[in-house]
């Protein structure tokens, strides 16, 4: 990579502690954030934040190799107003899902009868638990434009949005650094390992090339909007039993497994050069050859398979799984050819048009 990128460097600040990460990934960040309250109350404060996909790299990023993911227009809204009682009530329409947090004693209480999975509330509490400064009541309202569990970072959206809504409205006001942060350690907290990718993009937007053993995220200044359609399956991968497998294996094959990453690690780094140049043909030869070597890694299934071979077969000049596999999502780059990849995936799965979200999180406050 002969460009320089101006680099999303964590400010260093007083009270280091250190964080660890599932990728070794140690830093210096601050425990305890020193607010500046203002004094100002607002009467609602909506955040939005994006979802995400990975177009090179997934699972080789867990050995140290770079990996490309964009930030995708497919968001979270989170609105925080003001309860007359000391309660948080949290009321996620799109999952039939409310029900009440208490951040100091960690608990969820299921209100809504037809869905009692916790699941997401796990990462509404654990972010408001961050950020929540006064004992004040705060009736969370939570609006999902981006499918949940499809490998398109939902998690981190909601995660984000909610550190962003939550504090504004606590009057505090957090650096994207500090809500990437927060979010990040919201994601360990609640999975007990998380890459950087998710919350990054949900927090700053764009394209990002993650370097080698994630020493840095870098924004890759990509001027054109990257035709792309997701096709989603029904079910969903476990992320931490596939990286596992994918473990296990380079743990009995290191002498084939360890090529493989090498050159998944050589195609995400031409991918790079074939994204600036925006040249078609090499970005869509570079993703299959990726999915090939995942293919390889054992994460793809038969109903990624099929949407990946309809997507190439109406036009698509790449396409390949995003994120885990095992389930999930595939993403297709579709110069000229969106409407027909995504109708055609749509008579067997989900898929939708996505574009890049250049904006990652965003604050508006209603007085
Ligand atoms: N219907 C649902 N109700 C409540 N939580 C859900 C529901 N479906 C999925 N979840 C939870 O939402 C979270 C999705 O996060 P994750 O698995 O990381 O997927 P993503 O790739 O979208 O981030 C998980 O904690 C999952 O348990
Ligand atoms: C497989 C991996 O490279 C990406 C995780 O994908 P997903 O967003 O959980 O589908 C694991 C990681 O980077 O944390
Ligand atoms: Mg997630």
């Amino acid at each position: 990579m002969n460009q320089v990128h101006r680099r999303i460097k964590l400010k260093n600040h007083q009270n280091k502690s250190q964080i660890h990460t599932h990728k070794s990934f140690i830093i210096n960040i601050p425990k305890i954030f020193k607010f500046a309250i203002i004094g100002e109350s607002f009467m609602q404060v909506t955040a939005s934040a994006p979802g995400k996909a990975i177009l090179f790299g997934e699972h080789a990023v867990v050995y140290g190799k770079p990996a490309i993911a964009v930030a995708v227009n497919k968001k979270a809204y989170v609105t925080v107003q003001k309860r007359e009682d000391e309660r948080i009530h949290v009321d996620i329409k799109d999952l039939k899902l409310s029900g009440y947090i208490d951040p100091e004693n960690n608990e969820i209480e299921i209100e809504s009868r037809e869905n009692s999975k916790k699941g997401i509330l796990n990462y509404v509490l654990s972010a408001v638990k961050m950020v929540h400064g006064s004992a004040q009541g705060m009736e969370i309202q939570i609006n999902l434009d981006i499918p949940i569990g499809a490998g398109l970072g939902s998690s981190a959206a909601v995660t984000v949005a909610t550190i962003a809504a939550v504090s504004k409205f606590n009057n505090m006001n957090l650096s994207k650094d500090e809500i990437a942060e927060y979010a990040h350690d919201v994601e360990l907290e609640v999975q007990g390992a998380a890459s950087r990718i998710d919350t990054t993009l949900s927090t700053y937007g764009g394209v990002i090339y993650l370097s080698k053993n994630a020493e840095d995220i870098v924004p890759l200044e990509i001027n054109w909007n990257i035709p792309l359609v997701i096709g989603c399956t029904q079910d969903r991968g476990n992320t931490g039993e596939l990286v596992e497998s994918v473990r296990l294996k380079r743990e009995g094959y290191p002498e084939v497994l360890n090529p493989i990453l090498n050159a998944v690690e050589a195609l995400t780094n031409d991918a790079v050069i074939s994204l600036q140049k925006k040249d078609e043909k090499k970005i869509g030869e570079l993703m299959n050859i990726n999915q090939g070597l995942l293919d390889a890694m054992g994460v793809n299934t038969t109903e990624l398979s099929r949407m990946i071979y309809l997507a190439r077969k109406s036009g698509a000049k790449g396409s390949k799984i995003t994120g885990a596999g095992g389930g999930g999502s595939i993403i297709a780059y579709c110069p000229g050819k969106i409407e027909e990849v995504t109708s055609n995936l749509n008579t067997i799965e989900k898929a939708f048009n996505v574009e890049i979200s250049k904006e990652g999180v965003r604050i508006e406050v209603n007085d």
